[in-house]
């Protein structure tokens, strides 16, 4: 997988890939980022990339030119790669994204600055926009990040053997269940029992109910989403009950 990133501000895609498992993951060749500074194609003796708003406003407006020069550019090189615009009026990205694109080859993320990008780039050059939240940013860069990292989770040989992306939140549609390690005793709290019962079987059923009560008091309307068992449901329905008590 190659991302490529259309950016202002390209050392911004560096230290978060120095780190830890995405670094070991380029290391190995798994994927690559590279990101490009728009100004690198923009034109005049100032290299002017953004420009005021035509019928007045605050702010000013992204130039299309630049921006059209540099997607026809990493498309001769990736003709199938899609393009993709970092902005809050975006889709809501979810997990399922991040599984489905990292089955693409290459994806070109869009980073937007100040009010954003001339309206004829997002009509003409643009597959699919993304909102990382119903907030707004400084720019588009830490959003493109965003998604890089959860991406690039799905891709072949990245986690490694001991965890997988299979068993993520949201992949059952359910909140992860909680999380112990040693001490069996932090600060007079002891590991629930269960955990040390070697029972693997009561182990998987302790957890699954973990997951129902903590999406059913956090997150209830995951609930709607998720294909539950019959089990499931009557473990639901007990909590329901003691929720109410
Ligand atoms: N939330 C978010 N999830 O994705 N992006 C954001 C986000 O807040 N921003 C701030 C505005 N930037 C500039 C901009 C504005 C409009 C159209 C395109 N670009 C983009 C990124």
């Amino acid at each position: 997988m190659i991302f490529d990133v259309l950016t202002l501000f390209p050392e911004m895609f560096v230290s978060p890939l120095q780190e830890s498992i995405l670094a070991r993951a380029i290391k190995q060749g798994l994927f690559e980022v590279r990101a490009h500074n728009l100004r690198s194609w923009a034109e005049g003796k100032h290299l002017t990339t953004d420009d005021t708003p035509y019928g007045g406003g605050d702010g000013m407006v992204m130039k299309p030119e630049p921006i059209a020069k540099a997607i026809t550019e990493l498309k001769q090189q990736a003709p199938t790669a899609k393009v993709l615009l970092m902005t809050p009026q975006g889709v809501p990205f979810r997990q399922q994204h991040a599984r489905e694109l990292a089955h693409e080859e290459n994806l070109i993320f869009l980073c937007g600055r100040y009010e954003g990008f001339d309206e004829r780039v997002r009509q003409t050059l643009v597959d699919a926009e993304f909102s990382i939240g119903d907030f707004v940013l400084t720019g588009g860069e830490l959003p493109a990040m965003v998604m890089i990292d959860a991406i690039c989770r799905h891709l072949p040989g990245v986690l490694g053997s001991s965890s997988s992306a299979e068993t993520d939140s949201f992949v059952d549609g359910l909140l992860e269940y909680p999380q112990y390690t040693r001490p069996a005793v932090f600060n007079g709290m002891a590991v629930p029992d269960v955990l040390l019962s070697g029972d693997h079987g009561r182990i998987a059923n302790w957890r699954r109910e973990q997951q129902l009560l903590r999406t059913l008091q956090r997150r209830p309307e995951l609930l709607e989403k998720v294909l539950l068992t019959e089990q499931d449901e009557k473990v639901l329905d007990l909590l329901r009950h003691k929720l109410k008590t």
